[in-house]
């Protein structure tokens, strides 16, 4: 099958030939580049109308001279129906719509954002690997489950190209700045700037307002560029380890633009390399903005027979990647499941923890991480493992039952906890037990505390008359006194027991029951959190 591909989200106007007989892709692309300042849309689509009909016509003539004898040169037009910029979509939606009419072929709607992935699974030949995507617009880390991607990981504010790209604005730099940054990082020495990974997902602002108040303060500006690469793209790579270590997969491949940066492919291969996973990154080519990913996926979902009725194409600047019903994957897996037994030791994305029930004795040392620079390692792994200590002891002082803490040492990151229950909660879950749980987080949250990931294996049961639940592993929680901080906690034991539990739904009810009992009590706002879960999962990620 050969299929044209057109691009034109943002910046890249863009056309290619894919043929699946050679697995070979011709790339066509003329870049759109501001005079000054960010992408304007409308300049964006004025150079879309310009000069994708060029970049078509060029494609077009090449898979004429390569097909021998008469007939339509392509088999289907597939072409990125979002997200990106509305007036530029729209240039491409027309121009594929009038292709797929004149040439008497399926029009097929590539979420650029899938594409993006999907060319490395497609590139490296893995099954079922986790994705980063690292973009202009986007930051995310998807993973994929029951005939969609999740996003398990994403940014909460602007995608990570945007945030770079926003700081060498300030500098008065040309888009895009990403590799100027890459440039200029070269030579740089390492300065302290804000690390905020939250649970799965991570932000970018302060970071980015802090870099710009550096370079306003006279700090060298190569300094702060390598320091803004050494913080922002360690905190990919750890959302990135811990999306393997949750989902038990051992391969990662790497999609989008700021993917062509030297540094965070380097990170990305010895964090995979240390745990002993693949990692692949396509070609510069298929990494930034191209029509080959769109023609390569374009090709799957018209194998799959995932065409579009012309009325049924309109484009979708929010297209959402887990929006999309993934029709090409026949057959592939789930992502196993890590095994349940009681064990001595294990490795989590972060820690290894050894377990001595005889002596009733935990220990769990965090390790040190050689993609990181050694500052921002010994700085994390410090303030984590003193912050876990805090929020197991303060969790405790508010009426939680949690390990006692019997060591902490930053300096060796290491933490000693009093050995708790007899088992995890995923092993036997019941209602009571969910029940217990719930009230544990609103004395959390009432208290001003959250536990970040209050999943069915960080909870500890006890056997026997004392069924008491400990809540475990504070090592992703933080204080805060907003709602939306409280409901995520809540929205991940739901997501724990509807990946554990038969009775999931009305487990989920008993959650709500429980956390609001316990929080009438408190002057904890429990119709403001839930009120925020139910915004929560609302949300297409979460559906
Ligand atoms: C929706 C779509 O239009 C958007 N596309 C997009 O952002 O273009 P992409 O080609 O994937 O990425 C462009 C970004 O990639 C950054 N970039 C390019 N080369 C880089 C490098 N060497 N180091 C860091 N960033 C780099 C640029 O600064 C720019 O922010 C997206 O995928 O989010
Ligand atoms: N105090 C404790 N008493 C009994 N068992 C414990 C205790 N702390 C941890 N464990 C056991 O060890 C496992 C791993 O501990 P913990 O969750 O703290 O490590 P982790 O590396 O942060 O794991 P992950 O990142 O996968 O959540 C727990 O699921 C639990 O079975
Ligand atoms: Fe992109």
């Amino acid at each position: 099958m050969r299929v044209l591909g057109i691009e034109g989200t943002a910046w890249a106007a863009s056309a290619a030939l894919h043929d699946t007989e050679t697995n070979g892709t011709v790339i066509e692309t003329d870049a759109y580049l501001p005079d000054s300042g960010g992408i304007h849309p409308r300049e964006a689509a004025e150079h879309m109308r310009e000069t994708v009909p060029e970049v078509v016509a060029s494609v077009l003539d090449h898979a004429r001279e390569t097909r021998d004898g008469e007939g339509v040169p392509i088999d289907a037009v597939a072409f990125s129906r979002g997200p990106g910029l509305g007036p530029c979509l729209r240039v491409v939606g027309s121009a594929a719509r009038a292709l797929a009419g004149t040439l008497d072929v399926p029009l097929v709607g590539v979420n650029h954002m899938v594409a993006h992935l999907e060319i490395g699974r497609h590139r490296s030949g893995f099954t079922d690997p986790i994705c980063l995507n690292a973009s202009g617009a986007n930051a995310h880390v998807l993973g994929y489950r029951n005939g969609r991607y999740r996003v398990l990981g994403e940014t909460l504010d602007t995608g990570v190209g945007n945030a770079i790209d926003k700081f060498t604005r300030h500098l008065g730099w040309s888009h895009p700045g990403g590799p100027k940054v890459e440039e200029r990082a070269r030579t740089g020495a390492y300065t302290e700037l804000p690390y905020v990974v939250k649970g799965m997902d991570f932000s970018f602002s302060g970071i980015m307002s802090a870099a710009k108040e550096a370079v306003d303060d006279g700090e060298p500006v190569e300094d702060v560029c390598f320091s803004l690469q050494e913080h922002v793209f360690a905190m990919l790579t750890e959302v990135a380890e811990r999306a393997l270590s949750l989902t038990g997969t051992d391969e990662l491949v790497l999609g989008g633009g700021v993917g062509q940066n030297d540094r965070l492919r380097g990170m990305l291969d010895g964090m995979c390399e240390a745990r002993g996973a693949d990692f692949f990154a396509p070609e510069p080519r298929f990494l930034r903005d191209n029509a080959g990913m769109i023609a390569v996926l374009g090709a799957k979902m018209a194998a799959a027979g995932d065409t579009l009725a012309i009325a049924d194409s309109a484009v979708d600047p929010e297209f959402r990647p887990d929006e999309v019903a993934v029709t090409w994957r026949g057959g592939a897996t789930d992502g196993s499941t890590p095994s349940d037994g009681e064990f001595d030791e294990r490795q989590g994305a972060e820690a290894v923890v050894s377990l001595d029930p005889g002596a009733g004795r935990v220990t769990k040392r965090r390790l040190s991480k050689g993609y990181r620079h050694p500052d921002l390692d010994e700085r994390l792994r410090a303030s984590r493992t003193r912050s876990e200590a805090r929020l197991t002891r303060d969790a405790r002082v508010a009426g939680v039952p949690t390990p006692l803490v019997l060591d902490v040492d930053p300096v060796e990151a290491t933490l000693r906890f009093q050995y708790v229950g007899a088992h995890d909660l995923r092993a036997d879950v019941t209602e009571p037990r969910v029940r217990d749980v719930a009230a544990h987080l609103a004395r959390c949250h009432a208290a001003g505390l959250v536990h970040g990931d209050p999943t069915t294996r960080n909870v500890r049961v006890a056997e026997g008359d004392d069924d008491r639940t400990y809540l475990i592993d504070f090592g992703l929680g933080y204080y805060t006194d907003t709602p939306e901080d409280f409901a995520m906690d809540l929205h991940v034991l739901g997501q724990a027991l509807d990946g554990t539990a038969d009775d999931a739904d009305s487990l989920r009810e008993t959650v709500v029951d429980a956390y609001r009992g316990t929080a009438a009590g408190t002057s904890l706002d429990a119709g403001a959190v839930l009120g925020q879960l139910g915004a929560i999962e609302g949300r297409g990620r979460y559906q």
